[in-house]
């Protein structure tokens, strides 16, 4: 028997979805068996509320009541669409990648995976065979560094992921990550890097060398670099990967002598300190959002990526700046902004940056390199609990399994490392070097699996009480119904130990907000569009599918129950929660 629990805030819907006796709108699917409910709230409930009449969103006069329905034979309650979803073409179809299905398949709903992975590609993955090894590797999302490579090259690889996902059914997403404006080394010519020795002497110029560079001689980007720096200061390369002293100053030259010898590779980071702090001069005031950058954004747009990932933001001013400009040019697409947390300043601004992005990265490199390394374990964590309290995906990048560059297996320390970011139940991990320019990049993947899926089921099995309690968020009373659905229906499936819940959202909002719940059991999310289903796939624990649909949520089930059936992802009996963005409603059913 199928069970519903339903609320409506009567004064925004118009009058015909407001639930009348004598209609019955839905009559659900029945199961072929009945089974009992623990703890389920059967009957009818009226509550009175004052809703917010300053908000946009929520035209409602404060005299509105909002009514609060469960029905024990899912008959009789009436609702509606908020708005009308024209069907598209292909009906009748589900779209979900194979990966997923054989996941599904082999191991059950439970021991799906919920942490999301994302690969940078690099000269060791660009090619159409090695993309679809990290897709079959569980790849969610592709990124792309503009720091390194052309416009070209980087096109190549966006429209290779593109066929892949056309030919192969797979919604990778794609992340554009922009180089930002800080202070980095260039290349080396045609050496992929170079070593420096203890106590040698290089040369750091901010000089246009037209041909090879001369021995022991790095270009910098920022013009300013030689005036900025003074001699004595500590010049770090990649946060101390390699160190050096300054000893002269000659015009755009800057003379370094090496203390802490290492391998120097292409545009790495570079950063310098004075009197062991941290040396904020006329570097401070780069813009975040260089020229250059902003031509890469363009591109971006035009390619239609999915995401856009900024370097070293300061403040949410930036982000604001940015989504309105992709607002105005992406017409058709919704591309998502992504804070990356990477210097003093975004630290001090957290709150701020996460509120106004749409998630956020946890850049350890270069987080490394402007705070102590021994405070890089603190700021994560408060950065991945900020982005949940906030509902915004988060990622938690670099180094993860670093050794695994040269070597087939991590070490111990690396596998802790992505364990515990699978504990902090971030929404994603992310390899860099290990799958841009490493040997093993599909290895380093398969370990990233197995660890998030192991950690994953442990917190099921053994920490299921360490819930951590989400404030409310909602800015209007119509997204505070959502929050409390789902809620809701987040402890529900733990309590009645549901196979799945199904999500029907068209722009993915109440999808993300029963992630951001992090329950015990899969989350199908429902979207309309391959570009929504794609999004999704950077968040925890959602399996995006693309399904047409329509506000009638009885033939909605109906034709995923059948869809689902049909390609054996769920057989008859199955427990599941639907709740959908359009009928704020949470029901309770078998599969038919
Ligand atoms: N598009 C690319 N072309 C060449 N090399 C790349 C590319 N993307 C990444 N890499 C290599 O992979 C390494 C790690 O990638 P990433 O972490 O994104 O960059 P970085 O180390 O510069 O912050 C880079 O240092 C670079 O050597
Ligand atoms: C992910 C990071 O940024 P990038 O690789 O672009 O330096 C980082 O600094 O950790
Ligand atoms: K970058
Ligand atoms: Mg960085």
């Amino acid at each position: 028997m199928a069970q519903s629990l339903h609320l409506f805030n009567p004064s925004t819907r118009s009058s015909s979805l407001i639930p009348s006796p004598s209609k019955q709108c839905y009559s659900y699917p029945k199961p072929s068996h009945s089974i009992s409910y623990r703890g389920f709230p059967v009957g009818f409930v009226k509550l009175s509320v004052r809703a917010s009449s300053s908000s946009d969103l929520d035209p409602a006069p404060s005299s509105s009541s909002q009514v609060l329905l469960a029905s024990d034979n899912g008959k009789g309650v009436a609702g509606g669409a908020s708005a009308t979803y024209a069907a598209p073409q292909d009906s009748g179809s589900i779209e979900v990648d194979t990966v997923t299905e054989a996941e599904l398949k082999e191991n059950g709903f439970r021991s799906t995976r919920r942490t999301k992975l994302v690969c940078t590609i690099g000269p060791a993955t660009c090619g159409f065979d090695q993309l679809e090894a990290l897709a079959v590797g569980g790849m969610n999302v592709a990124r792309i560094n503009m720091c390194h490579g052309t416009r070209d090259w980087h096109r190549g690889v966006i429209e290779r992921v593109r066929r892949l996902n056309e030919e192969k059914g797979y919604a990778v997403a794609i992340m554009m990550d922009t180089e930002g404006s800080e202070i980095h080394m260039g290349d080396f010519g045609d050496a992929p890097s170079a070593k420096a020795e203890d106590g040698e002497i290089w040369t750091f110029s901010v000089r246009a060398f037209d041909s090879a560079l001369p021995e022991r001689t790095i270009n910098v980007n920022y013009d300013g670099f030689a005036e900025d720096v003074k001699v004595g200061d500590e010049l770090l390369v990649d946060g101390g990967m390699v160190r050096f002293e300054v000893i002269e100053k000659i015009g755009p030259d800057v003379k370094c002598r090496c203390t802490d010898p290492g391998l120097l590779l292409p545009r790495a980071n570079l950063t310098f300190w004075r009197d062991g702090s941290l040396v904020r001069e006329r570097n401070a005031m780069l813009p975040t959002i260089s020229s250059k950058d902003w031509l890469d954004i363009d591109f971006g747009i035009a390619e239609g990526v999915d995401f856009i990932a900024i370097s070293f933001v300061k403040s949410a001013e930036v982000i604001n700046h940015l989504k309105s400009y992709v607002a105005a040019r992406a017409c058709d697409c919704d591309i998502a902004v992504i804070a990356k947390i990477e210097s003093i300043d975004s630290l001090k601004n957290l709150e701020e940056i996460i509120q106004a992005s749409d998630g956020a990265m946890v850049a350890r490199g270069d987080l490394g390199a402007q705070i102590p390394l021994e405070q890089v374990p603190a700021a994560q964590q408060k950065i991945v609990q900020v982005c949940r309290q906030l509902n915004k995906p988060v990622i938690v990048a670099s180094q993860l399994l670093e050794s695994m560059i040269e070597y087939p297996t991590p070490t111990r320390a690396e596998v802790a490392d992505v364990s515990e970011a699978v504990r902090q139940r971030a929404d994603a991990l992310m390899l860099s070097g290990e799958s841009a320019m490493g040997q093993y990049p599909e290895k380093a993947l398969a370990v990233l699996r197995s660890v998030s899926l192991r950690i994953e089921r442990w917190w099921r099995e053994e920490k299921r009480h360490e819930a951590m309690e989400l404030s409310a968020i909602g800015s209007s009373f119509s997204d505070s119904i959502s929050e409390e659905i789902c809620k809701s229906a987040a402890k529900m499936a733990n309590n009645l130990e549901v196979d799945a819940i199904f999500v029907y959202t068209k722009t993915g909002h109440m999808a993300s907000l029963l992630s951001r719940c992090r329950p015990d059991c899969p989350i199908f999310a429902f979207t309309t569009t391959t570009s929504v289903r794609r999004r999704l796939n950077l968040q925890w624990g959602l399996i995006p599918f693309r399904l047409s649909f329509s506000d009638d949520m009885e033939s909605n089930l109906n034709k995923t129950f059948s869809l689902l059936k049909a390609r054996n992802l769920i057989k008859s009996g199955d427990l599941v929660i639907a709740v959908s963005d359009m009928l704020q409603s949470i029901q309770v059913m078998n599969v038919p």
